[in-house]
């Protein structure tokens, strides 16, 4: 039975998202983070920023009551959404039943194997977007998750708190970059499109969100010997932001006087100060520092 007949046909509008949730008796869960869009020129804004084409296959995380995915579905050649809440299912299936376009599929997306995904909804054809509105209180992880996978994703466009969105897009020597940025712009660019104020929400939110649009690098990094060196190297040196660089990697190697001199070897070998913090520090530095702590054999290669 279609519940839903004879309603808008946008499923985004407050009027409409209330409807929905009542109708199914469902209560917006806060520990999922579910902040639903209810504006539609938000909608549009997050798809245009995406490019999102008919070339397109595009992966949503959290379509909600899909809201968000049926603008991308309009606009793209494949949608795949990975929904946890497995009361929405139902309501996906009728609010997006015109979409022929659309897979819905209940999973945690922490816990999605993406490759297979890909393999099984889509046909190799296209390239690959994720256009998501994230929720909140598992955004870093989402991201990681993502970035692990070493998929070759055209574009991520997520919605996300915006004091996150400025960690993700910061510059060295400012205040909001540090290991998360790092560790994100060693692997894409990384740009804020918009920011998103929180009356668009149901429920709102208590935090204005942002539009970060992450794309795949135009010029290579330099290339660590170990990954999982780097990232904790970088882990290591944010550990105490207020400290200097030599603090931390005290912190990290310990304070044994040989290790010490071969540290001091390395920074000066790097025209690097140890008085510097490590905020100041660009990608390709923490590579560089991490390749010749390395060879000095202060971490294993
Ligand atoms: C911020 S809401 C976005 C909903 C919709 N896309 C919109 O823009 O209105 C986040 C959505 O992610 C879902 N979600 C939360 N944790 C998830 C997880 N681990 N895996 C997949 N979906 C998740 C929530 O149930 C919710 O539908």
């Amino acid at each position: 039975m279609d519940k839903m007949k004879n309603e808008n046909p946008e499923i985004a509008s407050p009027v409409r998202t209330r409807a929905i949730m009542e109708t199914y008796g469902l209560n917006f869960k806060k520990s999922l983070g579910q902040n639903f869009l209810t504006d539609i020129n938000i909608l549009h804004k997050i798809v245009a920023a995406g490019d999102v084409s008919e070339n397109d296959d595009v992966i949503e995380v959290g379509p909600g009551i899909g809201a968000l995915t049926e603008q991308i579905a309009k606009a793209a050649h494949q949608v795949l959404a990975l929904e946890i809440d497995e009361q929405l299912i139902p309501v996906l299936a009728e609010t997006l039943g015109q979409y022929d376009n659309v897979t819905v599929v209940l999973q945690d997306i922490l816990k999605a194997d993406l490759k297979e995904l890909i393999r099984n909804n889509f046909d190799g054809k296209h390239p690959i977007k994720v256009v998501a509105n994230l929720p909140y209180y598992i955004t870093s992880p989402i991201i990681m998750h993502l970035l692990d996978t070493k998929i070759a994703f055209s574009a991520i466009v997520v919605m996300m708190q915006k004091e996150v969105a400025n960690r993700l897009s910061a510059q060295p020597g400012t205040k909001d970059y540090g290991a998360l940025t790092t560790r994100v712009q060693y692997q894409m660019e990384c740009k804020t499109a918009f920011i998103v104020p929180r009356t668009v929400f149901i429920p709102q939110p208590n935090v204005d969100s942002a539009i970060v649009v992450l794309t795949p690098l135009q010029e290579k990094h330099l290339e660590p010997y170990s990954e999982e060196q780097f990232f904790s190297l970088v882990k290591g040196c944010f550990a105490h932001r207020r400290k200097s660089l030599w603090n931390n990697l005290q912190g990290i190697y310990g304070k044994n006087p040989e290790v010490r001199e071969k540290i001091q070897q390395v920074l000066t070998d790097l025209k690097i100060s140890p008085q510097i913090r490590a905020e100041r520090l660009s990608v390709d530095e923490f590579i560089s520092l991490a390749n010749k702590l390395s060879e000095a054999k202060i971490i294993e290669k």
